[in-house]
């Protein structure tokens, strides 16, 4: 078990985001902030489509959780006009659940498949079939006298989301007419998208406040509009209610979000390992151990964005901190510490000094 749920800075749609999703969400092409190549690709496929008075290709769009997904699947069937079924890979485990979905879809509707990839066997060969075909067989019975009905399908637009494309089967991914990879966004981009979030929130907002929750915001949007809400909270409590660099340097202070977007998490496990063991290389487990966490939460919830980060590098004889990340806890990074390097003799006066779950300070070391 992971434990991505209460952070701030998860990726993770929590069941707080959900309500206030609904109203952040852009509901045209032209509202949709960054992603340019994307929103360029696709707004000529459903042009296209609309000029052929046909439905558009099925498309598949992958990236990490939060970036806007979901957000993208409404916009098609918006700017189509059509309405949209929304579900997901895990929803769908027999291949009956995902024939009931389909044979019940309107003339040119939308269905989003979210996880598409955690879909069962059974289903997903069902969908190359509606994918391809618009028809379905309805297996009847059992053994030698199964017999297949086939249902003719209204066509459909199948839109997929995954946030891992490479896990997807060739025969799956070759169904989609247009596959859009969705990158993380430039603090920009999250600029622009926390002042539309803002304005809608009814937030004033000042263009460093903007910029100072941008930077800590993991290029993703939604991590954005949830600090946002956050920075709302403090500046109406402890300030007059408008965000300002300040306010919101000192509201994120508070939820233990740093300048570069890292929590409690994050830096105790780089705390662990540039004071523990000098860092690195350690084992997953040891690191595990020494910041009090299962394995997972720290290989699948710290890791990613601290790899991103260029703070951590999983070679294989460990984890390992690179300069960055001594710099990062304002510590010195030993002589010969790079990504993949080890410091292990280079500060020798921090081993042991502090508990593995101390929440700040390396101690030993200057600014
Ligand atoms: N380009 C964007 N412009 C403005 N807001 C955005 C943009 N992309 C995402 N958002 C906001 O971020 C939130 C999360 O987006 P969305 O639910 O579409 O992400 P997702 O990629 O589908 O995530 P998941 O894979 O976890 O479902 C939404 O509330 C939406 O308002």
């Amino acid at each position: 078990m992971t434990h991505d749920g209460d952070r701030l800075v998860t990726a993770e749609a929590d069941g707080d985001d959900q309500a206030v999703e609904a109203a952040l969400r852009p509901r045209s092409l032209d509202e949709f902030i960054g992603q340019e190549r994307v929103r360029e690709q696709l707004s000529l496929v459903l042009r296209a489509a609309k000029a052929r008075g046909g439905t558009p290709d099925h498309v598949l769009l992958s990236g990490p959780p939060g970036l806007g997904k979901t957000t993208l699947s409404m916009i098609i069937a918006a700017e189509m006009g059509v309405p949209i079924r929304i579900t997901s890979g895990p929803a769908i485990q027999h291949a009956g659940d995902l024939a009931a979905i389909l044979s019940s879809l309107a003339e040119g509707e939308v269905l989003f498949l979210d996880e598409i990839h955690r879909m069962s066997r059974p289903a997903e060969e069902m969908l190359y079939m509606a994918m391809e075909d618009f028809r379905v067989d309805i297996i009847v019975g059992k053994g030698p006298g199964a017999t297949a009905i086939p249902l003719e399908l209204p066509p459909f637009t199948l839109v997929g989301a995954t946030t891992r494309a490479g896990l997807l089967p060739p025969p799956l991914r070759d169904r989609f007419g247009f596959t859009g990879h969705m990158d993380f966004y430039a603090p920009a981009e999250l600029e622009r998208v926390l002042h539309r979030s803002a304005r809608l929130l009814d937030v004033p907002i000042h263009e460093d406040g903007a910029a100072e929750i941008a930077g800590r915001s993991r290029g993703t949007p939604r991590i954005a509009n949830r600090l946002l809400r956050r920075v709302r909270d403090y500046a109406q409590v402890r300030a007059d209610g408008e965000v300002t660099r300040e306010v919101a340097g000192l509201a994120l202070d508070v939820y233990e979000v740093d300048k570069s977007g890292l929590d409690r998490l994050d830096r105790s496990v780089l705390r662990a390992l540039v004071t523990l063991f000098g860092g690195g290389p350690v084992g997953l487990s040891t690191l595990a151990v020494a910041v009090g966490e299962e394995t997972e939460t720290v290989e699948e919830v710290a890791e990613p964005f601290l790899v991103r980060s260029g703070l951590l590098a999983r070679t294989p004889r460990g984890r390992v901190a690179t300069a960055a990340a001594w710099t990062h806890l304002g510590l010195v990074p030993p002589q010969n510490t790079a990504s993949g390097q080890s410091g292990r003799t280079a500060q020798p006066g921090l081993f042991g000094d502090e508990g593995p779950s101390a929440g700040s300070g390396g101690g030993a070391a200057n600014g």
